[in-house]
């Protein structure tokens, strides 16, 4: 995909997300200061564009400090809005490098059923692939067999060799074995999926804890990423992940997707705030090509509706 094209898919995936904030930007109008009622306004309009109270206080206490020396137009808000949201985004937005020496490098992929999981697997591996990269699949999410049919589908389409085993098969097994393999073969990323049951932390905790001792035995390095995938869509809730999944997953980064059509994108950076993990790659389609790391002056403008 053409980076214009990306662009455009950036803008047309947040456009609810901005509409959401900017529609209460309208009203607002000053001389050269915002006064505090007007500041009240543009708080409360970045919590409900999902922000989050840090970073609404954070792009606040900046309008605030802003004198607009042409007015407090709603355009120079937006500018002003664009300039924090990309300074707080800015020490977030860092790509997944394949980096493990020796390879593979070993990505564990964790998320709750339904976050888009299985789909950024396979993106994140049409990513790696497009980089010339050597990529493995480990279809460790054996809890139910649609999982493992799914990233047996995407892992053929895009020309991905999959590690698989029975289902209600012990993930740990399927790992080790994919990592025998890809040490073989000297692939170069082993991109794992897990069973995402949130909901039975111990089980989930145990389960993870297993895949590392396997995956130790083997290369004391690994896993060497821990990427949790989550759905904007789900606001708040998102973050509650974060929190849960930080404790019992030990995740070194994120990939939201599904930014677009929903107007909660703001979620993304209120993630980048309370938490500063890095955020690897956003997902704004269902197709194999949207997602990729993403240019944090870009989101920055594209959210606070900056043309
Ligand atoms: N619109 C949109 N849909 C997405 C995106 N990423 C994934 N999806 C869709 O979300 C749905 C769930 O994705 P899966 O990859 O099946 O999610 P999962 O977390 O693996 O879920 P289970 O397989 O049920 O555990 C699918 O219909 C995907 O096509 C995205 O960035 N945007």
């Amino acid at each position: 995909m053409s980076e214009e094209t990306w662009t455009a898919r950036v803008f047309g995936g947040f456009r609810k997300t901005s509409e959401r904030l900017t529609e209460n930007l309208s009203g607002i109008v000053s001389k050269t200061r915002l006064d505090e009622a007007q500041l009240d306004d543009l708080e409360d309009a970045l919590i409900l564009s999902d922000l989050g109270p840090r970073a609404a206080r954070r792009i606040r206490d900046k309008l605030a400090g802003e004198r607009f020396e042409r007015g407090a137009d709603e355009q120079s808000i937006r500018e002003a809005m664009a300039e924090e949201i990309a300074a707080i985004l800015r020490p977030v937005a860092k790509p997944l490098d394949i980096v493990a020496f020796p390879r593979p490098q070993v990505i564990l992929v964790i998320g709750v059923n339904g976050s888009g999981k299985t789909t950024t697997i396979a993106k994140l591996g049409h990513l790696f692939q497009e980089l010339d990269y050597g990529v493995l699949f480990a279809a460790g999410d054996t809890f139910r067999a649609a999982a493992i049919e799914q990233l047996a589908v995407w892992a053929d389409r895009i020309g991905v060799e999959v590690v698989r085993g029975p289902e209600g098969g012990d993930p740990a097994s399927i790992v080790f074995d994919a990592v025998k393999l890809a040490t073989d073969k000297g692939t170069d990323a082993l991109i794992v999926d897990t069973a995402g049951r949130l909901q039975n932390k111990r089980e989930l905790m145990e389960e993870l804890a297993k895949i590392r001792r396997v995956l130790g035995r083997i290369n004391p390095e690994a896993p060497h990423d821990v990427v949790l995938v989550l759905d904007a869509t789900n606001g708040q809730n998102a973050l509650q992940q974060i929190e849960v999944f930080k404790e019992v997953a030990g995740v070194t980064g994120l990939i939201m997707t599904k930014l677009d059509g929903t107007a909660r994108g703001g979620v993304l950076v209120a993630a980048a705030e309370q938490y500063g993990l890095p955020i690897h790659a956003i997902g704004v389609g269902e197709k194999i090509d949207d997602l990729r790391p993403f240019d944090p002056d870009l989101v920055a403008r594209v959210i606070a509706g900056v043309a």
